[in-house]
């Protein structure tokens, strides 16, 4: 599959002097809190897993993939968890601006908790909303695959739940498999990559090149994969094991 780039936007420049930017690919991971939304974008992004917890307010990562042979820019945006209380749904206005902002949608619900896969067909509303006439795609990630004995959501209740709503499903463990969460995140880009890139009117200037959707100012900048965060994790996770080495 190869990268399409609108190529009657490009040619209205001169050639030589234009050189088109990397396609940017803006992906949102939405759904309950704590199913692992920062692990499995941590783990997509550095192949590495995060074991410790940490509530997130919503970071955007971004990196660099070759998608097909293509450079592409992709950016991930993970968002605060959900709540489903006995009002409906507590949605932080983040999540709301990271779906009106992306690409495609990546939903989350951990098969250990029973109330993360009832929040599905919600935020699946939330996204067909917001999407308008024009929704994005979206994937179903049933997370934590690996805890079977803490299992709540039985196995066919995901795939059943991803035909009702029109996307692919997939199981993943974030902990225990890379190439699962990798599988599908790219199966996901390869899809968004065939679709021509979003353009606005073109302008007479080369130097502004086609336009991408308005993010919202809410969003943060994009933080490169976001090493600093995932340095003091890992130090506070070694610190603690050092300390229950040390109190033995
Ligand atoms: N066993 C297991 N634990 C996981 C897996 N994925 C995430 N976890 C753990 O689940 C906890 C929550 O993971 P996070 O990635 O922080 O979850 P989150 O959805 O970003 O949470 P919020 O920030 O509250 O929305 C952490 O302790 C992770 O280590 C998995 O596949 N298997």
């Amino acid at each position: 599959m190869r990268l399409i780039h609108n190529m009657s936007t490009i040619t209205e420049y001169p050639t030589q002097e234009y050189t088109a930017p990397n396609r940017t690919i803006k992906i949102a991971v939405i759904g309950g809190s704590g199913v692992g939304k920062t692990a499995l974008v941590v783990r997509f992004l550095t192949k590495r897993f995060i074991g410790d917890y940490e509530r997130n307010a919503g970071n955007l990562y971004s990196r660099e993939v070759q998608v097909d042979g293509d450079q592409v820019t992709i950016q991930v945006q993970d968002t605060p968890g959900v709540e489903l209380t006995d009002n409906g749904m507590s949605l932080p206005e983040h999540v709301s601006c990271s779906v009106q902002w992306a690409d495609a949608v990546v939903l989350v619900f951990s098969v250990t908790d029973r109330h993360s896969f009832d929040l599905i067909c919600h935020l699946h509303q939330l996204v067909q909303r917001a999407g308008g006439a024009n929704p994005p795609p979206v994937i179903l990630l049933a997370n934590k695959a690996d805890l079977l004995h803490l299992r709540r959501v039985e196995a066919q209740q995901g795939p059943l739940l991803a035909t009702t709503l029109g996307c692919s499903f997939y199981e993943v463990s974030a902990s225990e498999d890379y190439n699962q969460v990798h599988g599908a995140f790219h199966r996901l880009c390869c899809q968004l990559a065939k679709q021509p890139a979003p353009v606005s009117t073109p302008t007479s200037n080369p130097a502004s090149a086609p336009s991408e959707k308005k993010r919202s100012p809410l969003i943060p900048r994009p933080k490169s994969p976001n090493m600093q965060d995932l340095k003091r994790r890992f130090k506070q996770a070694l610190s603690a094991k050092v300390r229950t080495v040390t109190s033995v």
